[in-house]
């Protein structure tokens, strides 16, 4: 701890109560930074627990999200402004700082607001010495636009992906990584909207449970432009608004996570009798679509989960469709405890989750290339489990929501030199027999990739696999 911070508790000096907004957002971020919190689920908490107004809650979302986004470029500003490594600086005045650099150089707040109310959160929260330290970097950084520190604190970087990395506020590492997946696209050069389109609120999407839609339905949407099942929510708020929603039959769920069960379910020829397998379902977004397509069509529909509290919140989100019967266990070993039994199966691996990033704003920071080595050794096991669970001439989806090479195609790959009885399927075919448009889809792959800023959806890989006797 330091001189700056010491006192985080009721000060006497205080003048006048902090905004419930900006309250809410401070305790968000450093929830993040102090209790590894997920900020998806401590905002919503928070804003209850205060009893923010929607006003006010949209508020406390901007600033929450656009911070945490931001968070690598506003450091980058506030040590240029301070003079001082953004190491030495104390979490609390720091998460302060990032909030007012947010306001000041990406929203429209007056900066004399911007700077007064910092200072205040300073007030209750930090020592005598930070509040004037806070003061002096916000006036600093409130001398120049958004354009001139994005100048300034690049003016010395002459690698293209460290520049990226800077400006659009993501990991060198991941920059380098989204990279080399378009390239293998050949669309290299959509890099910099690909960054820009991770640090924007996704809109919010819809799914219809097929056999529960209701003309009459009361949700305000449009269709979404791919998949068949979804709208896009026309206004802002809370979806549970809207009875179906909180009835369970229609949902939240990015249109790619859509296109990746329908890809299953209606890309490939049926047949009577079908067992389908989600192998890995929690926390059951997906399960829940494929469930009601399997009902469609006369499937029986199994849904397996490790942790058990995933595998509750899959049974919680199959509620509309009792009778599916919902497992805890390891995907890994299914293959050899129900060897040849499924017609179809997803396996939606865990993964780094790299095409989410708009929507999980903490997590760029928190993931590191070691997790991408952890996580291919488990994709790989998890795919060969799931061969084995395949029936002979049946199908096989391998879906990340992560577009990094070695977890989409290198796990593909890896899998059809390793078993010679497995086969890529043409998912691109399969997807354009289920989507409203044709989907942009580059490069010559079997596979699909999904782009947030090229479709509007989480950046989804789709690979269809069969096996032979
Ligand atoms: C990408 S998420 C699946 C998302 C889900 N399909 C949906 O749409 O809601 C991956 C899931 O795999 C689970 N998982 C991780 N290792 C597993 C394993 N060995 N066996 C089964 N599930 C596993 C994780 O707990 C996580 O819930």
């Amino acid at each position: 701890m330091t001189e700056e911070t010491r006192p985080r508790k009721k000060q006497p000096r205080r003048s006048r109560p902090i905004t419930p907004a900006r309250l809410v957002a401070f305790e968000v971020l450093m929830a993040v930074d102090e209790d590894d919190a997920y900020a998806n689920l401590a905002l919503p908490a928070k804003i209850k627990e205060f009893g923010l107004t929607s006003n006010d809650a949209g508020l406390a979302t901007e600033l929450t999200y656009g911070t945490l986004r931001m968070q690598g470029f506003y450091d980058t500003v506030i040590a240029n402004a301070s003079a001082r490594d953004i190491e030495t600086i104390d979490l609390v005045v720091l998460n302060i700082l990032r909030l007012g650099v947010h306001q000041l150089l990406n929203m429209r707040v007056a900066t004399h607001a911007a700077v007064d109310e910092s200072v205040n959160l300073a007030e209750h929260m930090a020592s005598l010495g930070a509040v004037g330290f806070v003061n002096a970097v916000l006036r600093r950084t409130s001398r120049h636009d958004l354009e001139d520190w994005q100048d300034f604190v690049t003016r010395d970087i002459s690698n293209a992906e460290e520049r990226l990395s800077v400006l659009y506020s993501h990991p060198v590492w991941i920059v380098r990584s989204l990279k080399q997946s378009l390239e293998a696209e050949g669309r290299g050069e959509e890099l910099e909207a690909l960054l820009a389109a991770d640090n924007v609120n996704p809109r919010v999407t819809l799914v219809e449970l097929p056999g529960f839609v209701d003309t009459n339905d009361e949700v305000e949407g449009e269709p979404t432009p791919y998949s068949p099942v979804g709208m896009s929510l026309n206004t802002g708020g809370d979806p549970t608004r809207f009875a179906r929603v909180r009835e369970g039959v229609v949902r939240v769920q990015d249109e790619g996570s859509q296109l990746a069960a329908l890809t299953l379910s209606r890309g490939v020829d049926s047949s009577e009798h079908e067992q389908w397998l989600d192998m890995c379902a929690g926390p059951g977004g997906k399960a829940a679509l494929l469930a009601a397509e399997a009902e469609e069509s006369g499937a029986i529909f199994i849904a397996n989960e490790v942790i058990p509290a995933r595998a509750e919140l899959v049974r919680h989100a199959l509620d509309v469709l009792p009778g599916v019967e919902v497992i805890t266990g390891d995907g890994r070993e299914i293959g050899e405890t129900m060897p040849n039994t499924f017609d179809r199966i997803l396996l939606d691996a865990p993964c780094t989750g790299l095409g989410a990033l708009r929507r999980r704003p903490e997590a760029r920071w928190r993931k590191s290339p070691k997790d991408v080595g952890d996580l291919t050794g488990l994709q790989a096991e998890l795919l060969r489990s799931a061969i084995l669970a395949l029936k002979p001439g049946g199908t096989l989806a391998y879906v990340t929501c992560s577009p990094h090479l070695a977890e989409t195609r290198g796990v593909v790959e890896g899998a059809l030199r390793k078993y010679p009885t497995v086969t890529e399927l043409d998912a691109r075919q399969a997807i354009s027999g289920v989507t409203m448009s044709a989907l942009d889809l580059a490069g010559d792959s079997k596979s699909v990739q999904l782009w947030p800023h090229r479709h509007g959806t989480d950046a989804m890989f789709i690979a269809l696999l069969t096996k032979s006797e």
